[in-house]
């Protein structure tokens, strides 16, 4: 059985970075990736401007007790005059400031009546206003080409002017869920059937993650149904994930459905708990990796082990997100000969620590605990773990996007 690390490394590294690109509009852009490295268009902000609603003036126009006359109300949006010698203007946030003037006086320190402004505390020189260029400089890069693009990224390309860019292709992923027991949610269900909640359960992570589910189909547990099923989504996706099927069961028809198709496995079972049985294939070129069909054992393979893969597929350079540490909150000492995921509700406490707190049934069929958790905390294999022990987390936050 293969260790967790290395499998990790191996599926991350399973499949190719896309080649194309194509252009897409900034208010289509999320999730997407870029393919070209963005640099600053502008000055941002382009021009001085006022960070309130007040008054511009010329510092040293201000004396205790003196008005100064309100030469122009300029609004954001509008152009301003010149300042005259010992006048004022009326400005509002986002208001050019006006040449001539250095400082911006908030109108709560001032009162205006009859067009006259009367100062009431000794103004600070350049107080209130934004400087151009003072958040980015023309030239400088803005984001990388493998960036994501999230809200953030849109709402600077968007101050830059960006109405397009050229991003990677959605990825194209094809879901196939296996098995006689189940029928789909809003079908009549007879005692020996459940209702098949992988196939959604993946789809919602792919979509997620900013990838496209452009096929969720169901295969019954026979050779002919499977390979038809393959057949289609090797020939629509980028990348294929069946679910379930794929452990030593007689009806486990998964991996031979993918040899007879000219794949070849490239991984089988990985010493991890929940999700040992998971496989990686190639079939005509792309990656298929078999998920476990149990959900949380589908659900905790798709976190650590499908999605760097599916990142590193859809042209992002980040792929391996970032880990936590926690400090395990149990009543229960937990040692397996495999590396053990449990589900995990983090909380931190005052002095800044996070504990983790697992769900009390850790049962790979349990998917109430996948709605309560977290994320993952990782206990080693072989390895006593008890309360207060530290140990690295997964948080879904991170890892699922
Ligand atoms: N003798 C052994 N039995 C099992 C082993 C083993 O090593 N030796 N491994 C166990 C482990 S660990 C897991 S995980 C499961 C995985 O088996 P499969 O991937 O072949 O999955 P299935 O047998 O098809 O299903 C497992 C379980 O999950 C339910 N399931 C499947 N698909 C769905 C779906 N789309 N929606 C909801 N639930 C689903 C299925 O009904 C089963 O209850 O094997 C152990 N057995
Ligand atoms: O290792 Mo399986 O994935 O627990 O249920």
């Amino acid at each position: 059985m293969l260790d967790f690390d290395t499998a990790q490394a191996q599926l991350a590294a399973a499949g190719g970075h896309p080649s194309i690109t194509e252009k897409c509009s900034l208010s289509q852009a999320r999730g997407r990736v870029l393919a070209q490295t963005l640099f600053a268009t502008l000055d941002l902000p382009p021009a001085d401007n006022s960070a309130m609603d007040g008054y511009a003036i010329r510092h040293a126009d201000y004396a205790a007790g003196k008005s100064l006359p309100v030469q122009q109300r300029c609004y954001a949006g509008a152009k301003p005059q010149d300042l005259l010698p010992g006048s004022t203007i009326r400005l509002f946030t986002g208001s050019l400031l006006p040449k001539g003037a250095d400082t911006v006086v908030m109108q709560e320190d001032a009162d205006e009546s009859n067009d006259e402004l009367l100062i009431q505390h000794v103004p600070k020189l350049g107080s209130h206003i934004r400087h151009r260029g003072e958040d980015i400089r023309a030239g400088e890069q803005l984001f990388a080409k493998g960036s994501l693009l999230g809200a953030a990224q849109i709402a600077m390309l968007a101050s830059q002017g960006y109405a397009e860019v050229s991003v990677y292709p959605a990825l194209k992923v094809g879901i196939l869920t296996t098995g006689d027991e189940l029928v789909n949610p809003g079908q009549p269900r007879s005692d020996e059937h459940i209702y098949n909640s992988n196939g959604t359960m993946l789809a919602a992570l792919v979509e997620n993650m900013g990838a496209r589910a452009i096929h969720v189909l169901h295969a019954l547990d026979t050779e002919a149904s499977l390979q038809s099923a393959l057949a289609t989504l090797l020939q629509d996706c980028d990348l294929v994930l069946t679910v379930g099927g794929v452990s030593v069961g007689e009806k486990d028809l998964v991996k031979p459905a993918i040899e007879q198709f000219g794949g070849s496995l490239d991984l089988w079972r990985v010493c991890m708990k929940p999700g040992k049985p998971v496989a990686l294939a190639h079939a005509a070129n792309k990656p298929i990796v078999c998920l476990p069909g149990n959900p949380v054992s589908a659900f905790a393979v798709f976190t650590l082990l499908v999605s760097p893969l599916l990142r590193s597929m859809q042209g992002r350079t980040r792929i391996m997100p970032p880990l936590g540490y926690g400090k395990l909150s149990t009543q229960k000492e937990f040692k397996d000969s495999r590396e053990e995921f449990l589900r995990v509700n983090a909380q931190a406490n005052i002095e800044g620590h996070t504990h983790l707190k697992p769900y009390p049934q850790q049962g790979s069929g349990i998917i109430s605990s996948l709605s309560w958790a977290s994320g993952l905390a990782r206990i080693p294999a072989n390895t006593s773990i008890k309360d207060g022990d530290i140990v690295p987390y997964y948080d879904f936050q991170h890892w699922l996007a």
